[in-house]
């Protein structure tokens, strides 16, 4: 078993403003893998950005520890909370580029602040913008770039020093859907080419849907629900998940279609979810056989990082024992939940 990067145990931050004080986040036990992409996901006030600077150690936890790298930041000199914040690349919303500087000043900044030499900070600048696609922009200055060409100049700085940590704040969130897709893909390229952990923190299933391998539900400051991806998009469990996932796909009905459904349906209503690699199809082509009808009354087909994820609400209707064995069948492969 390798260590994890990133761990939260018994995590709790209260602000205290004057008598009344906030519980930002309360109880968050996590581990954070070396290598995968983790998303925070949750509401405006859940506590991501309270997440985030604990882990970049610019605020300490009222309750529990947080370890980066190894390291229990609580326990740490602020000099060495330094050292250990280096090894995190941060990308922001709004970029926070250095206006008066080129795209190569900006990328040579945190190089220039760890002391490498201007020979060392050209190649690696070379390297960085080709990686980033901006080879071309160098001399360019941030007002002259669209909002898509300044966060690859935020991922390129983010990236300078070889941190085996990127932290995304809602990277995305000031872009467009194209230009939002392209640096989706340049966070997926860092993190397959470089292996380095992305941990990002949005309030778009989007993001979570197309970048990350595991995702943590924020409400109110506690983790309600995490897991693959995967999981959480066929089955969401909490309900702040229901509504983010609800949000973002139409695959599964929310609350308002359910009650159309069901005062549409005489039938058992059931949700199902086909298991990775199994194919729906095969079972629902037998259902005639088994005397038993069927109506395909929600759902659709979406892909997850590559793969699709089936999801479907059917009426079924004949003989509640005959019902029983399709649905049986059905579960051997896939996810079965009753729309109630
Ligand atoms: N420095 C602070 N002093 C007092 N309260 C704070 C402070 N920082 C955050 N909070 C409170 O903690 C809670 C969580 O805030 P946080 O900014 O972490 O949420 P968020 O999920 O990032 O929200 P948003 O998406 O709107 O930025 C909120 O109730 C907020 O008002």
């Amino acid at each position: 078993m390798t260590e994890p990067i990133i761990r939260f145990e018994g995590v709790g931050k209260t602000f205290k403003r004057g008598k009344a004080s906030v519980r930002a986040l309360d109880d968050i036990t996590l581990d954070i893998e070396p290598g995968e992409i983790f998303a925070f996901i949750g509401f405006s006030g859940a506590g991501k950005s309270t997440l985030v600077r604990l882990i970049n150690g610019l605020e300490a936890p009222t309750d529990g520890t947080v370890t980066v790298d190894g390291h229990t930041l609580n326990r740490l000199s602020p000099k060495k909370i330094r050292e250990v914040r280096g090894d995190i690349g941060m990308v922001f919303q709004q970029f926070n580029l250095l206006r008066s500087r080129t795209v190569y000043g900006n990328v040579a900044y945190p190089l220039e602040l760890a002391g490498w030499s201007k020979r060392d900070i050209y190649e690696r600048i070379t390297e960085l913008l080709h990686f980033v696609g901006l080879t071309e922009r160098a001399w360019s200055y941030p007002e002259e770039l669209s909002g898509g060409q300044k966060q690859r100049v935020g991922i390129a700085r983010a990236l300078a020093t070889k941190p085996s940590i990127l932290l995304a704040d809602e990277a995305t969130s000031a872009l467009d859907p194209d230009t939002t897709r392209d640096v989706l893909a340049l966070l997926r390229k860092a993190n397959e080419e470089l292996g380095t952990t992305v941990v990002v923190i949005t309030h778009e299933m989007e993001v979570v849907r197309s970048l990350a391998d595991r995702v943590a539900v924020l409400d109110a400051g506690r983790m309600v629900e995490h897991g693959s991806v995967r999981e959480i998009f066929s089955a969401p469990k909490a309900d702040a998940t229901r509504r983010i996932v609800g949000a973002t796909l139409d695959t599964q009905p929310d609350e308002q279609e359910i009650d159309e459904l069901e005062a549409s349906y005489r039938g058992r209503l059931i949700t199902v979810t086909a298991n990775p690699g199994e194919n729906l199809g095969a079972v629902i082509g037998r259902v005639g056989e088994r005397g038993v009808g069927l109506e395909f009354v929600h759902g659709g087909v979406t892909r997850i990082k590559g793969d699709d994820l089936t999801t479907f609400t059917l009426n079924l209707t004949g003989q509640e024992s005959d019902v029983q064995t399709v649905v049986d069948e059905l579960a051997r492969i896939a996810t079965v939940r009753e729309v109630a």
